[in-house]
């Protein structure tokens, strides 16, 4: 790894502890980076939920905040490569090692192989975090397998330990690059390219997953202009003209965020949302359904959206807490506009062909968001895309049904999988003759290289946004049928 290209940390001083005051826990960052990788690994927790809470409660904040989050995001995302590393470095196999002990051994060889936090301290802390957690006989282990891991930099190790990228190029890019096998042939298969060929796009796409995202705001429609996001200290955005980049600090410290006028929310998640909203439909244009709502991203921007526009927004989402979230984020839309409901959509209370604009983002695998999900890369399975298919075939049959002729709906996941994007688009347009699939880059004229065929595909290392996907469909109006 270039020096360039090594994360900036280096171990924070610790100044005297202020008298009087509580005592300051020895080393918090790598402490809390410890707990985190512990509770992914035995309770499935999500770093991106569980890290903030728990610098919240220890009271770390400033440069202990900033290298516990490197820690962890690192650590995680570069897994599948320090694990092969440390497979080299340990007598027996590494699945063997005790499971309170791995999470060290990931954060030892993170610290030694991706930031420039001197060897000698990343060790010496790394170990004295184990003693404190699994005891002096595990610290000894720990401390003589990161002896080993420092004796080469990144690049000498991937050499040795992945395999030739001219004999497998998959398995040298999983590797290299930390992705289950799998996910980087069905990323390849997604980018249309070839699993025995140079697989470069490909590439940029897992190099760009392992890179911290960039924060996006949006200013709700209605409620909040991106100027005011920029004089809070936002830049302008590429694409969503809701839109505004947060380069450093809390979002959650904004004005705008804390009164729900502003939000974190993923360009390509207003946009698909918004490509909904541009398609002409002939006739009324006054409800507009959101099928699976929670926890309330896009329904925020359609509620405002719709209140200028003179429509109502009915919000379903079938789990009661996400649907609480719903309407935090949909509270206060222009003329009160949105309504939450909590539903089973593929059992839906209301009436068949009533809406004139139905979004169904349905539950996915989340592929399309593996840079702020940094565990779910090797949460999933190759099973997980099939496993989810028939609940989106089932949701975007419903919204047909629920769309009224003429009317349009905009299926979206955050997955690029074919599995859950095309396949079942295809799948349900196959078993029906009463909708049609529209150009849905049409509808996102702003956004260059997002076409797919007749479909839309945010990606990553293209656009900088999370992976979603958008298919536009039109129900038939009735005298075409
Ligand atoms: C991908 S998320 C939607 C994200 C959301 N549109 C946003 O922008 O914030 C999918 C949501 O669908 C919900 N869901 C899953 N099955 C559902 C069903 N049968 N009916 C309604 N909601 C469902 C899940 O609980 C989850 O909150």
């Amino acid at each position: 790894m270039s020096d360039r290209s090594r994360s900036p940390y280096r171990p924070a001083r610790r100044g005297p502890r202020p008298a009087g005051g509580p005592p300051t826990p020895k080393d918090p960052a790598r402490r809390i980076a410890y707990d985190v990788l512990r509770a992914v690994d035995t309770r499935d927790a999500y770093a991106n939920l569980l890290l903030p809470s728990l610098l919240r409660e220890r009271g770390v904040s400033g440069r202990d905040a900033a290298l516990a989050t490197e820690l962890t995001y690192g650590a995680l995302r570069r897994q599948g490569t320090y694990d092969a590393i440390l497979d080299a470095c340990v007598d027996r196999s590494l699945r063997s090692v005790d499971a309170e002990v791995l999470p060290l051994l990931r954060l030892g060889a993170h610290q030694l192989l991706a930031t420039k936090i001197p060897p000698h301290a990343a060790v010496s802390a790394t170990v004295d975090v184990a003693r404190r957690v699994v005891g002096h006989h595990r610290a000894r282990f720990t401390n003589a397998v990161l002896r080993r891991v420092s004796a080469r930099t990144l690049e000498e190790w991937t050499a040795i330990v992945a395999p030739e990228r001219a004999v497998d190029p998959v398995g040298h890019l999983a590797v290299v690059h930390s992705h289950p096998r799998w996910m980087v042939e069905a990323l390849a298969a997604a980018l249309g390219e070839d699993p025995g060929g140079d697989l470069a796009d490909t590439e940029r796409l897992l190099v760009a997953h392992n890179e911290r995202p960039r924060v996006t705001l949006v200013a709700k429609p209605g409620r909040a202009a991106v100027a005011e996001l920029i004089e809070e200290g936002a830049q302008e955005a590429r694409y969503s003209p809701f839109a505004a980049y947060l380069p450093e600090g809390d979002p959650a410290a904004l004005r705008s965020v804390r009164q729900r006028r502003a939000a974190v929310q993923d360009e390509a998640s207003q946009l698909v949302a918004l490509a909904l909203t541009r398609v002409p439909v002939e006739g009324a244009d006054t409800r507009w359904l959101d099928m699976c709502a929670g926890p309330g991203g896009k329904a925020g921007l359609l509620g405002g959206l719709a209140g200028q526009r003179e429509a109502r927004l009915l919000a379903a989402e079938v789990q009661p807490a996400r649907a609480r979230l719903v309407a935090g984020a949909v509270e206060r839309s222009v003329r009160d506009a949105a309504r939450v409901v909590v539903a089973d959509s593929t059992r839906p209370a209301w009436r068949d062909g009533v809406f004139d604009r139905v979004l169904v983002d349905v539950p996915c695998t989340g592929l399309g968001a593996l840079r702020r999900r940094p565990e779910s890369r090797w949460r999933r399975s190759e099973a997980s895309a099939a496993e989810l298919e028939p609940i989106q075939r089932a949701l975007l049959d419903r919204a047909l049904d629920a769309t009224r002729p003429g009317g349009v709906v905009g299926y979206v996941t955050c997955s690029p999988h074919l599995g859950e994007t095309e396949g079942v688009v295809r799948a349900v347009l196959a078993g029906r003759s009463d909708a049609v699939l529209l150009r849905a880059a049409d509808h996102l004229a702003e956004v260059p290289e997002v076409a797919a065929g007749d479909f839309a595909q945010f990606w990553p290392h293209r656009h900088g946004t999370d992976a979603m996907f958008l298919a536009l469909l039109r129900k038939a109006p009735a005298d075409a049928r």
